[in-house]
């Protein structure tokens, strides 16, 4: 359990940041036509049980549409308590009604924007307000650090990261990520269209990289696990 220990701690009024990922070889999260199943068995039990130890866990809402996650712990006996609550960051209100994520497992939360020129934008909110808490933030893209001090008040203190590779960019180059867990998987996909990592609009130069350090690393069945904590 990680729940109870003091390490996993930041100065700010945020949760502490796990973001967790499977990738190939050459750093692909999903091949071009979103196929994304990477991780061994081990791996995804070791997932699940840090599902079940965090507060929340977090994705964007490409996220979503491509693989329907429930972003439950359901690969571990496990209670319904021990679900985290979910969060999605969607700002234009596409969390489609019929997704998984918006069962009765557990709290969703979807962060949306204060406004869009979208004809039914106001319609969706509206239907998703019903279903899920709804946290407002920016105008055109959710601010990130607000949303962050939102869920540390709701009691998320640790949050779980899970994709993709749009967010993951978003949150690691506003200094919101303080730990990686990532498992390599030995496998290659190539395309330079496939999903990497981290995506985003990228850094122009070595200097602007976020600095990591190594602190642990293992195999596990097939795959090698590497944890990360980011240099502050
Ligand atoms: N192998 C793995 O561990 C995982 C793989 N994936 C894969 O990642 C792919 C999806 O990744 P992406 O297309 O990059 O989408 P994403 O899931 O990162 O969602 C990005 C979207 O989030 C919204 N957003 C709102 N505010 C934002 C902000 N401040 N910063 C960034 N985004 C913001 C935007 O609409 C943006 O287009 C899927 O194919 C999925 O299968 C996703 C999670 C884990
Ligand atoms: N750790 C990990 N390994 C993989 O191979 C994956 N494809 C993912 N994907 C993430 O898990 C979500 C699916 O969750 P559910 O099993 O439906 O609860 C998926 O949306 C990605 O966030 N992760």
């Amino acid at each position: 359990m990680i729940k109870k220990q003091n390490s996993f701690k930041c100065d700010d009024m945020r949760p502490y940041v796990i973001l967790n990922a499977a990738m190939t070889l050459d750093g692909k999260i999903a091949t071009k036509t979103g196929s994304s199943e990477i991780s061994g068995e081990e791996d995804l039990k070791r997932v699940h049980e840090l599902r079940r130890d965090v507060d929340g866990i977090m994705v964007g809402i490409n996220t979503v549409i491509a693989d329907d996650p429930r972003l439950t712990v359901h690969k571990i006996p496990s209670k319904k308590q021990d679900n985290p609550i979910r969060v999605v960051v969607d700002n234009k209100a596409r969390t489609p009604l019929n997704s998984r994520i918006l069962s009765d497992d557990a709290e969703t939360i979807i962060a949306i924007t204060e406004n869009s020129n979208e004809e039914d934008f106001k319609e969706r909110h509206q239907k998703l307000e019903k279903v899920a808490t709804i946290f407002l933030s920016g105008k055109k893209q959710i601010n990130l650090k607000d949303l962050m001090e939102y869920l540390y008040i709701k009691g998320i203190k640790i949050l779980m990261l899970e994709g993709g590779s749009t967010l993951n960019f978003s949150m690691i180059k506003e200094g919101l990520i303080d730990e990686l867990r990532i498992c390599i998987a030995p496998m290659v996909v190539g395309g330079h269209n496939s999903k990497t990592l981290f995506d985003g609009e990228g850094f122009d130069f070595m200097n602007e990289a976020i600095n990591l350090d190594l602190i642990k690393n293992y195999r596990l069945g097939k795959d090698l696990i590497l944890e990360y904590k980011v240099k502050k």
